[in-house]
């Protein structure tokens, strides 16, 4: 498989080259030339496999630069159960009513969905850098999820250095904790004085300069690296046969989004012919993503228009793997994308907005702070079950959208207990907390306070290389 970039520059490039490099020399995004297809007889070998054996069928079809038996080896060190809160399916999915279901991605070491497809990224750096002898200095950007997972997937990994920008005082303070908490000399954490919006330009503009990028190996654990999407394809695979009973049957999935990573998955997934009837994209008050699928017009918004929410996580306003979804809406028309994403905003005209829908089956909706107390309390009150404010926002929205005999697949991107203070507020009690991580807030901190400035990040790189 070769991979291209959403803005047509470069040469095609193979599957490790494009992981350690992350984002496109062009500043566009890496996808494969194109979706393998898979048809029914392949979905019916593929139900009942384990997790680890379905990961490898589905990486197998887009890595072909990596030895099948090491590739499978990969896989099954990295999806066990010990890994995964002790769960054998990986992914398990809970029925809440008939043809209502939360699957749930969060019970890796950081209590989110971003372990998921980090765990995956940390065996496959440390596996490829040790063939070449090579050292990566990953530059990410988190709005509290991606910096933990990505920490905790790198953290002593031979070849390896993490510097993550996060920004200030916006995070949980169990978030904060997580990574602020580790010692590890080869991760450094930056908390930026402005919004998540603000880091993920950081890692771009420091990427788009090709001869800093090349000199300091610079690489990505965000979205932005194709590896992190194709690691997540895998779940809504995995999702749909717990779902279903046979190859005939469709579901849709709702995915609380904001960088739009996730979702973009199910995009990818869907594309290959797994049986998605609809991609329901809910957003929280920042609701730049759900603007566009009501309106067609896409208009990332500015530091002092993205809220401050109490689902912290999706506060974002410029959604990074939106291009990658209108790559393919303007059928990998490279200029074409290259105007749109490099103008303040755009709008698709009224024939592509139609194909959005009944194409590529994308809906959406949004939430706010009363929609996700409402929604916790509800899902607590009507199913015993406590749900954390990213995946409520998911909830309230799949509810709105559900359509008769589809059934729903709500994506769990994150546990309660990393969001104490509105578990509290919707339901008057401290969320239960994984053993281990009580007084996780208390432990010494260790992370250096920037402005959202392009040169005080590389200077703090350059002092921690030596340079
Ligand atoms: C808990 C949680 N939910 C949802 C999201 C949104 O996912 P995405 O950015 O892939 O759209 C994030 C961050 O990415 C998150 O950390
Ligand atoms: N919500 C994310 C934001 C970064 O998203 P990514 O999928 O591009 O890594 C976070 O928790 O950091």
């Amino acid at each position: 498989m070769r991979y291209l970039s959403t803005r047509g520059g470069g040469d095609p490039k193979r599957f490790c080259d494009i992981l350690l490099e992350g984002l496109a020399e062009d500043g566009g995004l890496y996808l494969p030339e194109r979706y393998p297809q898979v048809d029914g007889a392949t979905l019916a070998c593929w139900r009942g496999l384990a997790y680890h054996e379905l990961a490898f069928e589905i990486l197998s079809l887009y890595i072909d630069d990596i030895p099948a038996a090491d590739l499978q080896r990969i896989c099954a060190q990295t999806y066990r159960a010990e890994v995964f809160g002790g769960r054998t399916e990986i992914t398990p999915l809970n029925e809440l009513e008939p043809g209502l279901y939360l699957e749930e991605l969060s019970n890796g070491p950081t209590l989110a969905f971003k372990d998921m497809a980090m765990q995956l990224l940390g065996a496959l750096f440390e596996y490829e850098l040790g063939r070449r002898g090579e050292q990566l200095n990953i530059l990410g950007a988190t709005s509290g999820d991606t910096g933990s997972a990505a920490e905790y997937a790198m953290r002593g990994r031979a070849g390896v250095n993490v510097f993550m920008l996060s920004p200030h005082g916006r995070m949980s303070p169990f978030q904060q904790a997580q990574m602020f908490s580790l010692q590890d000399k080869n991760i450094h954490n930056l908390a930026v004085r402005g919004v998540f919006d603000d880091c993920q330009d950081i890692v771009k503009a420091v990427s788009n300069d090709l001869t800093y990028k090349k000199s300091r190996k610079i690489g990505t654990v965000n979205s932005i690296n194709w590896a992190r999407l194709l690691a997540q394809v895998v779940y809504y695979f995995a999702g749909y046969f717990q779902a279903t009973k046979s190859n005939d049957e469709r579901v849709s999935f709702c995915v609380p989004s904001g960088n739009f990573g996730n979702v973009c998955a199910g995009h990818v997934a869907r594309q290959m012919g797994l049986p998605i009837a609809q991609l329901v994209v809910a957003t929280n008050e920042n609701d730049v993503l759900d603007e566009f699928f009501r309106t067609g017009r896409y208009a990332p918004r500015g530091a002092a228009h993205t809220h401050a929410t109490s689902s912290p996580s999706m506060d974002i306003s410029k959604a990074s793997n939106f291009e990658r979804f209108v790559a393919d809406l303007f059928g990998r028309e490279g200029a074409r994308v290259r105007a749109a994403f490099t103008a303040p905003a755009f709008e698709i005209p009224a024939a592509d907005r139609e194909r959005v829908a009944t194409e590529f089956g994308f809906a959406s909706g949004s939430s706010s702070h009363a929609d996700r107390l409402a929604t916790i309390r509800s899902c607590q009150q009507r199913y015993g079950r406590l749900i954390d404010p990213h995946t409520a926002d998911g909830l309230k929205v799949a509810v709105e959208q559900r359509q008769a005999g589809v059934p729903m697949i709500v994506l769990e991107t994150a546990l309660p207990a990393k969001f104490a203070e509105t578990l509290v507020e919707a339901t008057g009690a401290q969320p239960p907390r994984p053993a281990g991580l009580d007084g996780i807030e208390n432990l010494p901190k260790r992370v250096q306070v920037l402005d959202a400035d392009v040169g005080q990040v590389r200077a703090v790189i350059d002092a921690a290389l030596g340079l």
